[in-house]
């Protein structure tokens, strides 16, 4: 499947000044939530992605909010649990609802994109107490760079190789172009 065109056809591919998760501004979003609105293609892309692990999970974890439709997808692909971290009234990624995870399994996050990576390691530490032998991590959309995160593989449909700038050095900061907070990080 061209991933690059589907996401261009569901209009998930975004142009504008964004105010990205990490606080990095870019001119490119991925709203991978215009995509995944559609069972169909929320499936498939649930289906390739588990098809780039070669070992199977105990359980996928995600991140709320991005995270939990592509998540629940991988997991069906698993036929695997689905566990979901969200954050707390400070901020902090939490495993809640009495979601847990035995010692020692086999677990991979699954994310819709990344960028930096700060939200897929909130995601460890916050499972951190179950000791998981985490497998990697996968997401649609990889703007990293990055084949490994800390000492994990990062699996992704697409990388995309868009910029990202502090607000110092934006150049649509300096254009006076409307900043525009599409995630839900406070
Ligand atoms: O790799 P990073 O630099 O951490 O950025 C990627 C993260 O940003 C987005 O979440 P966001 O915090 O915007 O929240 P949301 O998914 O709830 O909208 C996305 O869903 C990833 O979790
Ligand atoms: O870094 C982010 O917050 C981010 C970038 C992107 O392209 N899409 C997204 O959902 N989040």
């Amino acid at each position: 499947m061209d991933i690059e065109n589907l996401l261009k056809k569901t209009k998930a591919i975004l142009n504008g000044h964004f105010l990205l998760s990490s606080g990095l501004h870019s001119d490119t979003y991925i709203q991978c939530a215009q995509v995944l609105k559609y069972p169909k293609y929320a499936e498939i892309l649930g289906n390739l992605l588990s098809e780039k692990f070669n070992e199977k999970p105990d359980y996928i974890v995600s991140p709320a909010l991005g995270g939990l439709i592509i998540g629940y997808e991988v997991a069906r692909a698993f036929n695997v649990p689905f566990l979901f971290t969200e954050r707390n009234k400070e901020g902090k990624m939490e495993l809640r609802r009495n979601f847990y995870i035995e010692e020692n399994k086999k677990v991979i996050i699954i994310e819709d994109v990344i960028t930096t990576g700060k939200s897929t390691l909130e995601v460890v530490e916050s499972i951190k107490d179950f000791k998981p032998n985490i497998l990697g991590f996968g997401c649609i959309v990889n703007r990293s760079k990055k084949e490994f995160l800390n000492e994990y593989p990062i699996k992704s449909l697409i990388e995309i190789n868009a910029k990202t700038f502090t607000s110092n050095e934006c150049p649509m900061c300096k254009n006076n172009i409307k900043l525009v907070k599409p995630g839900s990080r406070k």
